[in-house]
C-alpha cells in the first residue's frame, strides 16, 4: 500500500471541514440567543447529518486530492469557498466567541500544533507575514499602516509541562473536555489559553477588516517550560538582526487576582513590572559502593538528606517590601480591610510584620524571599546495594532585593555546610529590570486601559511575577516588560499551574480575546488616557 504524507489537518482533505460549515450555517439560521441554546442547537443540528451527506464528502475525496495536487500541495478552492462562506456570516462578538471556544476545545483534544484551519485569516492575510523560528516557534509579524510607530510584541508559548493521567484529574489532562463551564486541560492557563486567545483576537479583527495603525509582533514559543533557549532567545536573535526595538512587551506572569491576596477587597489587576531571578543548584555526594550489610556509619543518602532538610528548615531571609511587591502593595493598600489598609500604607515599619502572616502561605510566600525548592533526588541502583552517589535539584527564585551571587554564596557557606556536599550551579540569571509604570509608560497605561474597558471598577496596580517567562529574553529589545494575562484566578487556582486539574472558565477564555481585541485597538490610540493609579 502507498502512503501518502499529508498533514492529518490539511483543510482540502479533511471532511469534517464541510460538516463544521454545515453545523455552522444551521446553527447561525436558528440564531441561539444564550450558551444552552447554542450548546441544544449544535447537538440537535449535529444529529441531524445524514449519512449520505458524509458519504458523498468521502467520495469527492479523490477529486480533493487531485486539486491538491494540482495546486501543488497549496491551499485549492474547496479551502477557499469554506473560508469565504464563513466571511459571510455576520457574526455577532457572542456568537464569534462561542465558535472560537469550540474551536479552543478542538485544538487540544485533537492537535499539538497550531492550525491553519484555525485562523484561516490569520494564515492568508497578506498583512500577516509567519515563520516558523528553530523549526517549532511561531513569529508572527502583523503590519502596521504608520510604519514610524514603534511596535510592540505579545508573547505565548505553546509547550506545556507533563501530566499523567495517574494524578487523579478530573478530566483526562489532554482531552480538552469542557466541565461546568471550565476548559481542562494541560496548557490552559499556561500557557495555551494566551495562544488561542491571541490568535483568536488576531483572526476576529482582521476579519472585521480592521487595520492596526501600529504594527506588532506575537512571538510563540516551543520551549518555554525548559527556559526558552531555542524558541525565545533565536526569536530574540532574529529581532536583533533586523534592527528591531520595541515600545513594550507583553506576556503571561501575573493575572487578576481574586480573593488570593487575603483581606483585599475585591479582584485586582496585577501587571507585573518585573519577576524574580532564578537558578537550579545541582547537590551532589559521591563514595565508593558497599554491601548493605556492612553499611557505614553515614550513607551518600542520608547525607545528601540532611543538607537537603537543612536547605528546606533554613528559608533565605525575609526581604518583603524591599522590591517591586513593596510598591504593588501601597498602590492595592486603600483596598484591604482595617486594619491591613493602615498596615500596607506603612510598610517603612510594618513590613516585617506583614513578611510573617504572609510567609504562612506558599502563594504569598513567594513574594517575601527567595524561595527554595528541591525538586529532583536520584540515588541508589539495588536495595541490597549502599549507593555510590546522590543528586538533588534546588531550584530558587530570587527575589528583586537579592543578587544570584548572593543565593550562590549563602548556600554554599551557611546551608548546605557541609564540605562532602558538592554543588554546582546549573543555571542562574539575576532578578529582571523593573519596567517603568509611571503615567506616561505606554505599554503599562495601554494594558491598564484595556484592563478597565473590561472592567471598569477593576483595582489596577503594578504587580510582580513569581516565576519566570519567556519574556527575561527580552530585555534587550525594551525596557517595559510587563507579565499579565487578563484571566481571573481564585483561591486554589495557584495550585492548578504545573497541578492536576489546570483549566480555565469559559468567562476567562472569553475575556482573553476580548482583552486582547481592545489591545489591537487600544495601541493605535494617539494620546495616552488620563488615568492615575491611584484612581480606583
Ligand atoms: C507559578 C504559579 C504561581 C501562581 C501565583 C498566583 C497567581 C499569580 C497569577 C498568575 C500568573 C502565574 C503565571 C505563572 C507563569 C508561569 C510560567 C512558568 O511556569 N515558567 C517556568 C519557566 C522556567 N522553566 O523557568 C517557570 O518554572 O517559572
Amino acid at each position: 500500500m502507498n502512503v501518502l504524507e499529508w498533514p492529518s489537518q490539511s483543510p482540502d482533505l479533511n471532511p469534517i471541514e464541510n460538516l463544521w460549515k454545515d453545523l455552522k450555517t444551521a446553527v447561525h439560521k436558528r440564531s441561539p440567543s444564550n450558551l444552552t441554546e447554542l450548546e441544544l442547537f449544535c447537538k440537535e443540528e449535529w444529529a441531524k447529518m445524514s449519512v449520505s451527506r458524509c458519504a458523498n464528502l468521502v467520495e469527492s475525496y479523490p477529486k480533493r486530492f487531485a486539486a491538491v495536487i494540482a495546486a501543488k500541495g497549496g491551499s485549492t478552492k474547496y479551502y477557499f469557498m469554506l473560508y469565504e462562506y464563513l466571511c459571510t456570516l455576520d457574526f455577532s462578538v457572542f456568537y464569534f466567541l462561542k465558535i472560537m471556544i469550540i474551536r479552543v476545545m478542538y485544538h487540544f483534544a485533537f492537535t499539538s500544533q497550531l492550525s491553519v484551519t484555525s485562523f484561516p485569516t490569520v494564515f492568508s492575510s497578506s498583512k500577516v507575514k509567519h515563520e516558523l523560528v528553530a523549526n517549532y516557534s511561531h513569529l508572527f509579524w502583523v503590519q502596521g499602516s504608520r510604519p514610524e510607530l514603534q511596535p510592540y510584541m505579545l508573547l505565548a508559548h505553546t509547550d506545556v509541562v507533563p501530566a499523567s493521567e495517574d494524578d487523579a484529574w478530573e478530566v483526562p489532562p489532554f482531552s480538552g473536555d469542557e466541565k461546568d463551564g471550565f476548559i481542562y486541560g494541560r496548557g490552559t492557563m499556561d500557557d495555551k489559553g494566551s495562544v488561542m486567545g491571541i490568535l483568536a483576537a488576531l483572526e476576529y479583527i482582521l476579519m472585521k477588516g480592521y487595520t492596526p495603525q501600529r504594527g506588532f509582533y506575537i512571538g510563540l514559543g516551543h520551549d518555554e517550560e525548559v527556559h526558552g533557549l531555542n524558541g525565545a532567545v533565536n526569536i530574540v536573535r532574529l529581532l536583533k538582526e533586523r534592527g528591531v526595538k520595541l515600545l513594550f512587551v507583553l506576556d503571561e506572569g501575573s493575572a487578576i487576582l481574586d480573593g488570593i491576596l487575603k483581606g483585599l477587597d475585591g479582584p485586582a489587576a496585577l501587571i507585573a513590572t518585573s519577576e524574580k531571578g532564578a537558578t537550579v543548584l545541582k547537590l551532589s555526594v559521591s563514595m565508593p559502593p558497599s554491601h548493605a550489610s556492612m553499611p557505614p556509619r553515614e550513607t551518600t543518602i542520608g547525607i545528601l538528606a540532611a543538607a537537603v532538610k537543612r536547605l528546606e528548615e533554613n528559608p533565605m531571609k525575609r526581604l518583603f517590601g524591599l522590591g517591586p511587591e513593596g510598591g504593588m502593595f501601597e498602590h492595592l493598600a486603600h483596598k484591604f480591610r482595617f486594619p491591613l489598609n493602615f498596615v500596607m500604607s506603612n510598610l517603612w515599619l510594618f513590613a516585617p510584620l506583614i513578611a510573617r502572616i504572609m510567609e504562612r502561605n506558599e502563594t504569598t510566600n513567594a513574594f517575601v524571599r527567595t524561595t527554595t525548592a528541591v525538586t529532583m533526588f536520584n540515588a541508589g541502583v539495588k536495595e541490597n546495594v549502599i549507593a555510590s552517589y546522590a543528586e538533588a535539584f534546588v531550584n530558587m527564585r530570587i527575589h528583586s532585593a537579592q543578587t544570584l551571587k548572593e543565593v550562590h554564596s549563602v548556600q554554599r557557606w551557611s546551608t548546605v555546610g557541609d564540605p562532602r556536599v558538592k554543588i554546582e550551579v546549573v543555571y542562574g540569571f539575576d532578578p529582571l529590570p523593573i519596567s517603568p509604570y509611571d503615567e506616561t509608560s505606554f505599554g503599562f497605561q495601554i494594558i491598564k486601559k484595556t484592563v478597565l474597558d473590561m472592567f471598569p471598577s477593576m483595582i489596577v496596580a503594578p504587580g510582580m511575577c513569581i516565576a519566570n517567562t519567556d519574556s527575561r529574553h527580552f530585555k534587550d529589545l525594551s525596557s517595559s516588560i510587563y507579565r499579565f494575562t487578563p484571566a481571573i484566578y481564585k483561591p486554589g487556582d495557584a495550585q492548578r499551574f504545573h497541578g492536576i486539574n489546570e483549566r480555565t472558565s469559559r468567562e476567562n477564555y472569553e475575556g482573553m480575546v476580548q482583552f486582547f481585541f481592545r489591545l489591537f485597538q487600544n495601541c493605535d490610540i494617539k494620546k495616552l488616557p488620563d488615568v492615575s493609579l491611584d484612581h480606583n
